[in-house]
């Protein structure tokens, strides 16, 4: 196997993108160049969305820095090319580049409009009033006139990212504009993958202006990267070709715990996935009563009964469990109140905690219980279950980014915080993001998924990775490989149809279509 990393679009801060900026121009590129590079490339693509026939009216929002230098040079453009170009310019004091750029606009005789009402009549507006440089919320007439915008039908364009948004924790200054589109120059910013932007967004694309690898390299390689998972990244990690002579116990066996009487569909979506996930060999535990039921739904497993408690979970493991032939324990997908968690946290053995077994996790001692083991951990929880987990940091740090970073480093974990944009963080500090995914997959059940897809990886995996940062990038592979089949199945019905059961059914259909890609 090639081991390394293929290339992967990083994620930047506004200071780590200003820092780069800054380079390039100590090194001779000129501001107004890059100003004028970045903003032809815009100006294609909006020509390419809004095409002059049908769209010929456009407004243009002009901030006081370059985000409005920017936007006027779009403004400029489009009326070179045709359109009927309407400015709107509600800050008086501009940065000196901004303000040569509205002189010259004046001077062509573009017109500046007074009253924010005329921005009704345009067939799209171009939102350049701040990026990367806004520092305080938005208020005031600025606000009134982000109202305005967003209460209009007008299609919005956002420059580099909406204005009002937060460049790095994506949250609302005040007020933000609502885009059908935002243009992100140069490299992705950190607000374009937080969950508080997101309703701001539209349809984010990335505008490259061929920034040096050199200059970038020298800023980001300063901290650990934050990383967008790819198909490359995927298809390098997947275990796709046995070797010829492939022993059914050498391609992973992977010791599944879950279920209950309360939950016993939780525990048949792990194991079909993890079943989905070409495991060598799937043992399932779960309650005695359960037993004849999964096996009866999923014959390729070696269903394990276990003793139950009054309430109908297992209250322990039986003693005759082969541990030498697992490779890998998943752990708690409608576990309940079963006692059996501490005794697995002390197995050592690589394991992904989620659902009741970090429900479980949150009442112990979190740091100690994680610290001791020696075996890589994954943990899998959703919002709620990492507010239980972690309680004091999730009130704390606004940036959940950040928090997961630290965390797993902190816990010397792998941290997987599953939400619309799925953060996956390695105890080395490495961060990636799932950049696309379908709020179809918002569904209970869908995590018991991610759980069995992701435990049957890790058991596929050999062991010397399980100890670098190819765990990590496994546990993201798990993440972009649910995700997409969500996307898959809700292209081909729609997202109303995408039930775990489909999803689990559909994991086939993505993976053979990353492969023909
Ligand atoms: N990424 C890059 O390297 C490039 C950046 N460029 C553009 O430059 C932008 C950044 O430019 P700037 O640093 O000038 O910053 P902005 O254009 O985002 O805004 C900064 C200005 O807004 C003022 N301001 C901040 N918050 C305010 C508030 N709440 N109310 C009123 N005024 C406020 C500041 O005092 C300053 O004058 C990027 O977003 C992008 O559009 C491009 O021109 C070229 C390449
Ligand atoms: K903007």
């Amino acid at each position: 196997m090639n081991m390394d990393v293929p290339f992967a679009p990083v994620v930047v801060t506004a200071a780590q993108m200003q820092a780069i900026e800054a380079r390039i121009f100590s090194h001779g590129m000129p501001v107004a160049a890059l100003m004028e590079k970045v903003a032809q490339r815009i100006t294609q693509r909006i020509q390419q969305r809004y095409p002059l026939p049908q769209f010929p009216r456009a407004a243009i929002l002009v901030g006081p820095g370059h985000n409005g230098g920017d936007a006027l040079v779009v403004a400029r453009e489009l009326h070179h090319r045709g359109y009927q170009v309407q400015m709107h310019q509600p800050v008086s004091t501009l940065k000196p580049l901004t303000a040569d750029h509205a002189r010259y606009a004046q001077h062509l005789g573009l017109s500046f409009c007074q009253n924010s009402q005329d921005w009704l009549a345009a067939d799209f507006i171009v939102d350049g009033l701040f990026g990367f440089g806004l520092t305080r919320p938005v208020s005031g007439a600025l606000a009134d006139l982000v109202a305005v915008i967003n209460q209009s039908s007008v299609p919005v364009v956002s420059i580099d990212l909406p204005s009002g948004l937060h460049t790095d924790s994506g949250a609302v200054l005040g007020t933000a504009i609502a885009a059908r589109h935002s243009y992100c120059l140069g490299l992705w910013k950190r607000a374009f993958f937080q969950t508080a932007a997101l309703p701001y967004l539209g349809q984010a694309e990335l505008i490259p202006f061929d920034i040096p690898a050199l200059d970038q390299a020298a800023i980001l390689s300063q901290s650990a990267p934050i990383q967008l998972i790819t198909p490359s990244l995927v298809r390098q990690l997947l275990p796709w070709d046995r070797p010829p002579a492939a022993h059914k116990y050498q391609v992973g066996s992977l010791l599944l715990i879950c279920g209950s009487q309360q939950y016993p569909g939780a525990a048949l979506l792990c194991a079909r996935s993890a079943q989905a996930s070409g495991v060598g060999m799937l043992y399932v535990a779960v309650p005695q009563s359960l037993r004849l039921w999964v096996v009866s739904q999923i014959p390729e497993a070696v269903v394990i009964a276990c003793p139950e408690t009054d309430t109908g979970a297992i209250a322990a493991l039986p003693s005759d469990i082969h541990w030498e032939r697992i490779d890998a324990i998943a752990l708690g997908p409608g576990l309940g109140d079963s006692p059996i968690v501490p005794a697995l946290l002390a197995v050592d053995k690589p394991l992904v905690l989620d659902a009741d077994a970090l429900n479980q996790l949150a009442q112990m001692p979190v740091e100690a219980t994680l610290q001791a083991r020696s075996s890589p951990t994954l943990l899998t929880p959703h919002g709620g279950e990492f507010k239980r987990l972690f309680p004091r940091e999730a009130e704390r740090n606004g940036d959940l980014m950040n928090c997961v970073r630290d965390l797993a480093s902190q816990l010397h974990v792998v941290l997987v915080l599953k939400g619309a944009k799925t953060f996956i963080a390695g105890p080395d500090g490495c961060l990636w993001i799932n950049p696309e995914s379908t709020p179809a997959l918002a569904r209970g059940g869908s995590g018991d998924v991610l759980t069995g897809l992701m435990g049957g990886l890790l058991a596929q995996h050999p062991q010397p990775a399980a100890s670098s940062g190819w765990i990590t990038q496994l546990a993201a592979t798990a993440v972009w490989w649910h995700a997409q089949a969500g996307c898959f199945a809700a292209q081909r019905y729609s997202q109303l149809s995408v039930s775990p059961s489909l999803l689990v059914d559909t994991l086939k259909d993505s993976l053979a279509h990353l492969r023909l890609a």
